[in-house]
């Protein structure tokens, strides 16, 4: 059932001791939805996936996964959850083949060896000593083993640390093309573009709270985007227009004017050009991206706040 919600987190808070590490935040994630938390340094992040996971329980607040506690009720959900965390422990003497094929003796319905190596493009390495992997390559080792059962619901903590460009794209594909088939996934990531490449909705976290949350499309509505173009001869600053709420400078002859209403901004300046019967040459909209966003939430308002 689409539009079902397969993960609800409400009002979670979680203390290390008097710490808040996780304090007071909602969320959640419908079915077949990629789900990112993205997040400043110690933010909260990883502490609300291990209480999703069902490692951690919350100081107060609820979390369901599939309608089911996962504290209580993790041997229920099963191999429905597959999770990914930071640091996988592998015994290194194995090779990935036996690695997979011990896993899949604990986990009932798992895929076979060969179609999870595939879907994770390690193939190729199928013999090779877990000892001997690169990072990147143990870490589509452990995106394999999370998929393993053929999960509904994924949790992935960083999945793509260490991995090479092409890798990365890769998998990124593969969680798309999974997300397509109804698998909900929620991660977290310090990768701009990878939110951005797969999230259908993401939070941005700032110590322990949500700070952002919505579609990038939502969340970059609320950042400031510049419109810049070069200043007609023999025009000055002191002759463009200011359009309301609008920041407006030059350098070396490049106009930039910064503001929160794009479209509207736009208008007014080529109207306005029109009706002079001017040239806005390289004309240049840069619409605020994630990485402004979160550029502000960790330096601008860190002090304001
Ligand atoms: N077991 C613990 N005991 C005490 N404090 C902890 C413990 N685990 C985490 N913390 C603290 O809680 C805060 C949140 O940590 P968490 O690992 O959830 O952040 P994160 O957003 O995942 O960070 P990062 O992006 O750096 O991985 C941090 O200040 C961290 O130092």
């Amino acid at each position: 059932m689409l539009n079902e919600s397969v993960i609800e987190v409400r009002d979670l808070r979680k203390k290390y001791g008097d710490f808040p590490a996780v304090d007071g935040i909602s969320f959640e994630v419908r079915r077949g939805q990629i789900f990112a938390l993205l997040g400043t340094n110690g933010a909260g992040k990883t502490t609300t996936l291990d209480v999703l996971g069902g490692f951690l329980r919350p100081t107060s607040g609820s979390v369901r996964v599939l309608g089911l506690d996962p504290a209580r009720d993790r041997a229920k959900l099963g191999s429905r959850l597959g999770i990914m965390l930071q640091e996988a422990g592998f015994f290194e003497s194995l090779t990935v083949a036996e690695t997979i094929d011990a896993w899949r003796r604990f986990t009932p319905g798992a895929r076979p060896r060969a179609e999870v190596l595939e879907l994770v493009g390690l193939t190729h390495r199928t013999s090779t000593g877990v000892g001997r992997l690169s990072g990147g390559e143990r870490r589509r080792l452990d995106l394999a083993l999370s998929l393993l059962g053929g999960p509904e619901v994924l949790f992935l903590d960083e999945p793509t640390t260490g991995l090479d460009p092409e890798a990365r794209r890769n998998t990124w594909n593969l969680l798309r093309e999974l997300a397509q088939r109804g698998m909900t996934v929620l991660l977290t990531t310090h990768y701009m573009e990878e939110a951005e490449f797969l999230a259908d909705r993401l939070a941005i976290m700032d110590r322990g709270s949500i700070v952002r949350e919505g579609s990038l499309a939502e969340i970059r509505a609320r950042t400031a985007s510049t419109i810049t173009f070069s200043l007609p001869a023999p025009l000055t600053l002191a002759d463009l227009p200011r359009p309301e709420n609008t920041q407006v400078e030059e350098e070396a002859g490049q106009v930039s004017v910064t503001t929160r209403e794009p479209q509207r901004t736009l208008g007014l300046l080529l109207g306005w050009a029109d009706t002079r019967n001017l040239d806005l040459t390289d004309i240049h909209v840069d619409a605020g991206s994630l990485e402004d966003v979160f550029l502000d939430i960790a330096t601008g308002e860190r002090t304001t706040r």
